[in-house]
């Protein structure tokens, strides 16, 4: 099965700055990609691309197998850059509106609706609407051609918590159902709750590309002595690739739920053991070691 979006040495150039720089992206189908990466770094860019907002320099696309040309959006759903709503209909007339000019038949409109979580509000004006329940209805319409392929610009980008809360659970249960999403973000932690795989953009280059599972892989770090045969003593259980010191404790690559074993090998081997304990994944610090930590001056 061909993957819903596949780019190859996408390329766009604005002058002299390359906001997008020769790009191998594949989404999976069923996955919630993330597409992630500080300000500037060329998301909204390259999701605009593959929308046929604007035209690629160079390097071709793929969407849902098909070439881009006419009537090649037809199963993609979109948000991006705040859709635009009559502010004095309602969310359930805007929808109508808009699933009259796409074709759709009326009854799709309560079906998104409810997906969105809005049919309660539906009756209410668009001007009394949330931050995040007109995002939400952004989703509804999204959703209006019953898409495969979902490309989400910054999807929860302004929202409270609470709002945010609700837009990544109706994401989350629209990939459950089936569909592939494409989100772009630059929040680490907004990735790691909803996505399945993340792609890291830095200076419009893909610097990483990972499940989130690998991202989120815990560690150990045990304090034990003497270190030098502690060290040793991991190394041959775990492999010696598998752990590293830093003169006072010992890193390694393990599984938290390893810990009670683990420690039960050292105390066997007679030795000490001081301090162990489960290291939480540094997303932070990973994302800042692949994109070299900095964002670009715009
Ligand atoms: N129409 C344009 N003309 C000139 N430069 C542009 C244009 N659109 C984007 N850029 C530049 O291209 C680079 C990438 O911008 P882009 O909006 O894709 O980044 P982004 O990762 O989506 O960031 P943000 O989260 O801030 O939107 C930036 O340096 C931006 O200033």
């Amino acid at each position: 099965m061909n993957s819903p979006v596949e780019t190859t040495a996408l390329t766009k150039r604005y002058g002299d700055l390359t906001a997008v720089d020769q790009l191998d992206l594949t989404v999976r189908a069923g996955e919630v990609y993330g597409f992630l990466g500080p300000n500037g770094a060329g998301k909204t860019t390259t999701l605009r691309m593959l929308l046929g907002l604007i035209r690629p320099t160079s390097g071709s696309i793929r969407l849902l197998g098909r070439d881009p040309g006419a009537g090649h959006l037809d199963r993609v759903g979109a948000l991006i850059e705040g859709p635009s709503f009559y502010p004095h209909l309602s969310g359930r007339d805007n929808l109508r509106a808009l699933a009259c000019h796409a074709g759709v038949g009326a009854s799709r409109v309560h079906t998104v609706l409810q997906i969105a979580g809005l049919t309660d509000r539906a009756k209410d004006r668009y001007n009394t609407y949330s931050l995040g329940m007109k995002q939400r209805l952004g989703l509804a319409a999204a959703l209006l051609k019953d898409p495969e392929l979902l490309i989400l610009d910054e999807p929860t980008n302004g929202l409270d918590p609470a709002g945010m809360a609700d837009i990544r659970a109706t994401i989350r249960r629209l990939a459950d159902d089936g569909r592939t999403v494409l989100l772009s973000s630059h929040l680490l932690g907004e990735v790691q709750q909803i996505c399945d795989r993340v792609g890291m953009i830095s200076d419009g280059r893909l610097v990483a590309e990972l499940s989130v599972s690998e991202l989120a892989s815990a560690g150990l770090r045990i304090v034990a002595s003497p270190l030098t045969e502690a060290h040793e003593c991991l190394g041959a259980l775990v492999g010696a690739d598998h752990v590293h010191s830093d003169g006072e404790a010992l890193y390694l690559d393990a599984p938290g739920d390893a810990a009670a074993r683990i420690n039960a090998e050292l105390v066997h081997s007679g030795l000490a053991v001081h301090e162990l304990r489960v290291r939480e994944p540094d997303l932070e610090q990973t994302f800042l070691e692949l994109t070299g930590g900095g964002r670009r001056a715009d």
